[in-house]
């Protein structure tokens, strides 16, 4: 499944470069009037519960239609009003149902800092996501060599843009301190196999030092799984069915960070 999604991905940035040139993405980060937000910045404030980053999402391969009547600001707005810190929206359109224009539109509504949550295996890919108003990446380790990953989180930083490098064993959190990366996700699902399991934070919670911040991604549903992530030292978590799903969203995420 993730090497079909590569496949299709690096497509997607061919046609990408046929289209739009780097200079005219230059040109659009140089003219944009939109406010960037900190994602680390937030994320790092101390705050007596958890911090969420909430995810926009229509679908996923492993769950098909999340979403049915998906509507990507309102979800963004609800995710504000009840509390998140920071939002990751899929751009990825063929598995996750993602667009471009919704992380841009959310920017235009809603004042917390965006994650763009893709499979960023070009530079271009980098650029694109600050022009389109983002104001962090991800990063996914399984998919990018040491080299590439350091060269990515470097070009990054000089746009302004803070990385999530995501990891899901012990081999990649190795490469993720190794190239200096600040924000480590440990992803709970293989996307390999789609097996999800919050043993696998548990595990590589302790390998990830204090000087840089962990992040728990997928498979958080209820305040049991925030206790249980809590008491291994989780401070931040990245929740996306859970919160997409909910009948009442806001009052969903309320009751999560009260955990
Ligand atoms: O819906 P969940 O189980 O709460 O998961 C959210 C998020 O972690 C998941 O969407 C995700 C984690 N890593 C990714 C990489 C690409 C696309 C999606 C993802």
């Amino acid at each position: 499944m993730l090497d079909q999604i590569i496949k299709e991905r690096k497509k997607a940035v061919e046609d990408l470069k046929a289209k739009v040139s780097l200079s005219e993405f230059i040109k659009q980060i140089g003219q944009s009037q939109v406010s960037y937000y900190g994602f680390k910045e937030a994320l790092i404030k101390e705050k007596t519960g958890i911090h969420i980053i909430a995810e926009v999402k229509k679908t996923s391969p492993s769950k098909g239609v999340i979403c049915q009547d998906f509507d990507p600001v309102a979800i963004a707005r609800d995710y504000e009003r009840g509390g998140a810190t920071a939002i990751s929206v899929l751009t990825e359109p063929n598995y996750f149902g993602g667009n471009n224009s919704y992380l841009s539109k959310i920017k235009e509504n809603v004042k917390l800092p965006l994650l763009r949550k893709d499979f960023i295996i070009d530079p271009l890919q980098i650029y694109e996501a600050k022009a389109i108003g983002a104001d962090a990446i991800l990063l996914i380790a399984a998919i990018l060599s040491p080299q590439i990953l350091g060269e990515y989180l470097k070009l990054a930083r000089s746009l302004g843009l803070d990385c999530l490098v995501e990891t899901h064993d012990e081999e990649e959190v190795k490469m993720a301190l190794e190239v200096g990366a600040e924000i480590i996700g440990v992803n709970n699902r293989n996307l390999q196999t789609f097996e999800v399991s919050l043993e696998v934070s548990k595990r590589l919670r302790r390998l990830i030092p204090d000087d840089r911040l962990f992040v728990a991604e997928s498979g958080i549903h209820t305040q049991e799984d925030i206790k249980f992530l809590r008491e291994i030292g989780t401070k931040v978590m990245l929740i996306g069915e859970s919160v997409v799903k909910a009948s009442n969203r806001v009052a969903h995420l309320r009751k999560l960070l009260e955990a």
